[in-house]
Formats: structure tokens, sequence, C-alpha cells
């Protein structure tokens, strides 16, 4: 992440600048707000509860749209819902509550949903589920049904509804809440493995620490550096 700088690059695949944002008769939640990444960087955003961090990720995602300020994603400023509309087609987001993200009646056909939408045909979108599916050691949950799943099932479901769309971009909403030592470690090595960069949020610093190279710190509203991790080894 560079320091707020006075004119656009394009080499930022995400660039905010000064942005604030404040829910309908509250508080300022984001007060001129700066962060940028850059392509293939691996960045970890951590913070109290109710500092802002899933508000961030929203704004992102152009869920919510801020007060002032701007928002630059790919190079391109996002200035109403059809720029994020595409923009988004190049973000994978994974939302803090797997609930919300998964709603098709069995795991193989929420994995698949994204690549249907996206032209594949259903024999492709199936096997490159399956092959996702695998890959996050979930062989055999092709036909579970998703709200019978476990906690820590349903947030591995999730990154693989994202996963499998190949994002250039991820963002991770605390993706180990809830998940054993186990199922933390896999994660860890399945970002490791991965040749895109990501923004995360998660209040375990250790994962942090291990997933990404450089940490920030929301405080008053604000992202600010924390510090470069020494136990960061990608695989790539
Ligand atoms: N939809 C909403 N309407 C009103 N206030 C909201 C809404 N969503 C969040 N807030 C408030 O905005 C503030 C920031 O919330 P946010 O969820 O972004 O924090 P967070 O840092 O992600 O917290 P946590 O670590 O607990 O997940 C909190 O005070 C929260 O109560």
């Amino acid at each position: 992440m560079a320091e707020s700088n006075a004119f656009q690059c394009d080499e930022f695949l995400i660039d905010l600048e000064n942005v604030s944002f404040s829910y309908p008769g509250q508080g300022q939640v984001l007060n001129g707000l700066n962060f940028q990444l850059r392509k293939g960087e691996r960045l970890g955003l951590i913070g109290p509860n109710g500092s802002g961090k899933s508000t961030f990720m929203h704004l992102l995602m152009g869920l919510i749209k801020p007060d002032s300020g701007s928002v630059r994603l790919f190079g391109q400023p996002m200035e109403g819902e059809k720029d994020f509309k595409q923009a988004r087609k190049r973000l994978g987001f994974v939302f803090q509550n797997a609930d919300d993200q998964l709603f098709s009646p069995t795991v193989v056909e929420d994995v698949a949903f994204g690549l249907l939408n996206n032209g594949k045909t259903p024999k492709e979108a199936v096997a490159l589920s399956k092959k996702m599916l695998q890959a996050l050691d979930l062989d055999g949950f092709e036909d579970r049904i998703t709200y019978k799943l476990s906690g820590g099932e349903k947030k591995l479901v999730s990154l693989a509804t994202v996963l499998v769309m190949e994002p250039d971009v991820l963002l991770l909403d605390e993706p180990t809440t809830g998940l054993d030592e186990q199922t933390v470690r896999r994660i860890v090595d399945l970002l490791n493995d991965l040749d895109m960069g990501y923004v995360v949020v998660s209040h375990e610093f250790d994962f942090l620490a291990k997933t990404t190279r450089d940490i920030f710190a929301m405080k008053n509203g604000q992202i600010r550096f924390q510090c470069t991790s020494d136990k960061f080894k990608p695989a790539g």
C-alpha cells in the first residue's frame, strides 16, 4: 500500500482517497480514509469491534456508497452502480457471515451458481465446482444440503463459491471465525498458494501474519500501517 497521493495511479487495483462514511443517524464510521492495493499485494486489516472494517469491505463492493471521497477499482472511478457491477466481476468477496453468501439448496449448486451466471455450461460448471471442492478437502460435499452444514463447513463452501470464479482480488472478512485449528491451517496454506492479491480482515493477528505481508489497523475511521510480517511465506 502506498501513502495517499495527489494523482491517480493505474497500478492500483484498489485506490480509496479521503473516503468518509456514516450510517444514517449515526456518527462517522470512516473518516478521511486512504487505502491502496497493488497487483499481487496481500494486506491484512485488524481493528477493534465496531471500528469499521466490514463497512470498509462493503464500500469496496459498492454495497454502500461513501458520503465523500473517491473509490477507484482496477483503475476506474466508481461513480455509480454500473461501475461497481463491472468491478464486482473481478472482486471475490467472502462475507463475514457465510449465511449471507450461501443460498442454494445444495453445495454444488451454490459453488456452480456464479459460473452458470457467467455462461459456463452446466457440465463445465459442475466439473469446475467439484475440482474446487476437492482443493478445499470437501470431496463428497457436492450434494450436501447447504443450510445443514456446520459453521466451519459453510465458511469453506463460501470460500469455494468465490475462488471458483478466479477473481483478480479477494476480499475476506473474518475468514477464520468459528474454525478449528486444522481448518485455519488449511486456509493459511490455501491463501499462500494463491497467485492473486487480497485484503483480509481478521481479529487473529497470527493468521494475518501468516497470510499477509503488511498489516494495517483500522482506527478512528482511518487505515494506518502497523507492521510487516516476518511469518509470511507465500508458496509462489
Ligand atoms: N447497517 C448498519 N446500520 C447502522 N449502523 C451500522 C450498520 N452496520 C454497521 N453499523 C455500525 O457501524 C460501526 C462499524 O461497524 P462494522 O461492522 O463496520 O465494524 P467492524 O470493525 O467490522 O466490527 P467487528 O470487528 O465487530 O466485525 C459499528 O458501530 C456498527 O454498529
